[in-house]
């Protein structure tokens, strides 16, 4: 069969695309991690998917990534975007506001994330603000459930928080730095369901505390990190001169954003084990002769390093997919995202150089290292696009 026509009817209401499911075969090419990692783990989100005939959790993201491609195609189809050029009737009737808005969306980013901040100065002005804007709607939705009051937080919470993206994706901001967030939307390709799906990630943390297989677990790293990738590529753009495709370069986008939240939950064992929490595939801590007692007694044995070890090349296979997709973007938005995917697959080498030790041992990478990093990663971003796919 040649493929499968979908209508899908754009978020904003404003646009639709009529998207072709790629066959079965082009799909496959997709899998290569979970292919790879068969080989290390003996185990697959394909093979459950065999096992079990429902959709698997990889095949479920990847509708989001077309819906997301397609958007972006479209977009592509129209030339130029139209940034700066609304008007004060278009919604927002006092520009300076929105600058303030965008400023202190850039504020927040650099008191939290200062390298990404550091690196998000190589990019335009229109674009620069618009990630800022993007970084801070995930850092408060992340705040919700990880912030000084998560213990307050509940799923009605969290609806209304959605309830407040569904309005400034229509241009009803309810604060200021919505309000950034909402022109943000106006002016680039982004699709809302990355954003609902952090959300709800959001909620699975609420109530669910156990993974059993890495089907599972692939679903929430897409769901609080994959999605940034997802977000994130709209606004930084594909360079004009690449020869990618808009779907490869979002796989290697949603590849990012797992592979760091996997690297997160490896760095964070013992700290997320004494909140109760244990993100690790139970179905693979057996497999290596571990259980939960295991992780909360916190003993670095050999079946742990056999296991890290498991565990590390699996994220490592995640970079490796996403370094491919990085070249393909705007020449000026590559720097943030090189200094971020070597700065982050770096706290693998030091959970390593630790002996595995993340129950009570906290893997960071030293000022030195980090600093080193940042001219490797301007290195690599001067390079031109690989053609890889
Ligand atoms: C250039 C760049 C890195 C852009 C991303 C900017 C952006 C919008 C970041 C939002 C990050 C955020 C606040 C996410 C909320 C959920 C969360 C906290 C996820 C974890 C991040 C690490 O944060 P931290 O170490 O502070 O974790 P704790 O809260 O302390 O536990 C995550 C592990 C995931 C972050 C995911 C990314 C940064 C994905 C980046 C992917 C891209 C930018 C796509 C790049 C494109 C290609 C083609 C490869
Ligand atoms: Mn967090």
């Amino acid at each position: 069969m040649a493929g499968v026509l979908l209508w899908v009817v754009c978020p904003k209401g404003n646009a639709t695309a009529l998207l072709s499911l790629i066959p079965r075969s082009g799909k496959h090419k997709r899998c290569r991690v979970h292919q790879k990692v068969k080989f290390s783990t003996g185990v697959s989100a394909i093979s459950s998917a065999v096992a079990n005939p429902a959709r698997s959790s990889e095949e479920k993201v990847y509708d989001v990534v077309l819906k997301q491609a397609a958007l972006v195609e479209e977009q592509r189809g129209k030339k130029t975007l139209d940034l700066g050029k609304r008007t004060e009737t278009d919604g927002f009737t006092d520009w300076d506001l929105l600058n303030e808005a965008y400023d202190r969306c850039g504020e927040v980013c650099a008191e939290y994330a200062k390298t990404f901040y550091l690196g998000t100065l190589l990019m335009t002005p229109e674009r620069r603000r618009a990630v800022w804007a993007i970084y801070v709607w995930c850092r408060r939705t992340d705040e919700l459930v990880d912030g000084p009051n998560a213990s307050h937080i509940t799923p009605r919470a969290l609806d209304r928080w959605e309830k407040r993206l569904d309005d400034l994706f229509e241009g009803r901001p309810y604060d200021m730095l919505d309000a950034a967030l909402s022109d943000t939307v106006s002016k680039y390709p982004v699709d809302i369901q990355p954003f609902k799906d952090m959300i709800e990630g959001m909620r699975l943390d609420l109530r669910k505390s156990r993974y059993m297989n890495f089907d599972e677990l692939y679903l929430y790293c897409y769901y609080v990190a994959g999605t940034v990738g997802l977000m994130s590529v709209p606004v930084m753009g594909i360079a004009p001169e690449s020869k990618a495709s808009v779907e490869s370069v979002y796989n290697a986008a949603l590849a990012l954003g797992i592979a760091n939240q996997l690297t997160n939950i490896l760095r964070d064992v013992g700290e997320d084990a004494r909140r109760g929490r244990i993100y690790l595939p139970q179905d693979e801590l057996a497999r290596f002769g571990l259980s939960d007692d295991d992780i909360f007694r916190g003993q670095v044995t050999d079946k742990w390093r056999n296991f890290m070890k498991d565990q590390i090349k699996r994220a490592r296979m995640f970079f490796d997919e996403a370094e491919k997709g990085v070249s393909e973007l705007n020449a000026a938005s590559r720097w943030p995202v090189w200094a971020s995917l070597l700065l982050y697959r770096q706290i693998l080498d030091a959970i390593e150089e630790n002996d595995y030790n993340n129950f009570s041992k906290r893997a960071y990478v030293g000022k030195v290292k980090k600093f080193a990093s940042l001219p490797v990663a301007y290195g690599r971003a001067l390079m031109g696009t690989s053609n890889l796919f």
